[in-house]
């Protein structure tokens, strides 16, 4: 396989410091640059938990490094409004993107979707990297069709800047593509206390819990006469989505336009 020349925004994140682990301990992976909201002119070895061997500038204009360095793809893991800001910037200058920051809406990705066909640019956006989470996505919609009735409960960190998880909007994304729109519960429901339903996308319901000690995790309930069906991903750690964060990475340059979702790539 060709080298892959990558620059990596939030190098000095929970996924980032992973993520630098897996290039580093990817032969065919190059670390190219990194971007960070500090620390300009020092070299990536030098930041707090990150590998000695890499000899890679820090920017912390994203433009400017991503018009200076010669690379193949740029992979974000930093926040929400960082993350748009990113993908939008690299579609411009015709930088294949991958994007694990969650919190694109629907009017985001539609935006983003057509810029990447626009600039004839790969992308993927992929809310969840880890393996088990997508294939709890899969088997939720192939229930959807048979128990229409769901409920999602998402479990994350207390560091965690958007709520639903993109995991769980994805989730709910693929169960709309099989399951009609219904309301959900009895018709004349009232919150007595505003949220105590969670939120709401075409009648399914997602809720969202943030506790410490937590990293990240999903349960799909199905409800259906005299029983019930739960579908539950964990992941334990971080170490879970490094594969598809490697898989996404290798996936991009192949494609033109955005994708969204990991399913897509998988074979
Ligand atoms: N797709 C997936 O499988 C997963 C996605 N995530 C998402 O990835 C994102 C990062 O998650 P964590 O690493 O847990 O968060 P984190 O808070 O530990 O790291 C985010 C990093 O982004 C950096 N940052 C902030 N502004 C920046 C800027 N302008 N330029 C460059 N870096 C900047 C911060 O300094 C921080 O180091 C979140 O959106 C999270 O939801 C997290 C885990 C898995
Ligand atoms: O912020 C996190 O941690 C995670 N974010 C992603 C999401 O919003 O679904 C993926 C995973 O759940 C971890």
């Amino acid at each position: 396989m060709n080298n892959i020349k990558i620059i990596l925004a939030g190098p000095r994140g929970k996924m980032g410091q992973e993520a630098l682990k897996m290039i580093d301990q990817t032969p065919h992976f190059e670390l190219v640059a990194a971007i960070d909201s500090k620390n300009d002119g020092m070299q990536v070895k030098d930041l707090a938990g990150c590998p000695s061997s890499m000899n890679a500038p820090v920017y912390d204009d994203a433009e400017n490094c991503i018009q200076s360095v010669e690379a193949d793809v740029l992979i974000d893991l930093t926040r929400p409004d960082i993350g748009k800001k990113h993908l939008e910037m690299a579609l411009n200058h015709g930088l294949r993107t991958v994007i694990g920051t969650t919190g694109f809406s629907s009017e985001d990705l539609e935006r983003l979707t057509e810029l990447a066909h626009e600039k004839k640019t790969g992308a993927i956006i992929a809310p969840n990297f880890a393996i088990g989470a997508i294939l709890m996505m899969k088997f939720s919609q192939m229930a959807a069709k048979y128990l229409p009735d769901i409920e999602i409960i998402e479990k994350h960190h207390d560091q965690k800047l958007d709520a639903p998880s993109g995991t769980a909007l994805k989730t709910a994304q693929l169960i709309t593509e099989v399951r009609q729109e219904k309301t959900q519960g009895h018709p004349d429901e009232k919150e007595d206390l505003q949220g105590a339903r969670g939120a709401e996308l075409e009648g399914i319901r997602i809720h969202s819990v943030r506790l410490p000690g937590l990293v990240a995790h999903q349960e799909v309930l199905f409800g259906g006469e005299g029983q019930l069906l739960t579908i539950r991903h964990d992941s334990m750690n971080r170490t879970s989505f490094m594969p598809g964060v490697k898989l996404a990475a290798e996936s991009v340059m192949k494609i033109e336009g955005l994708v969204y979702g990991l399913e897509n790539i998988m074979e």
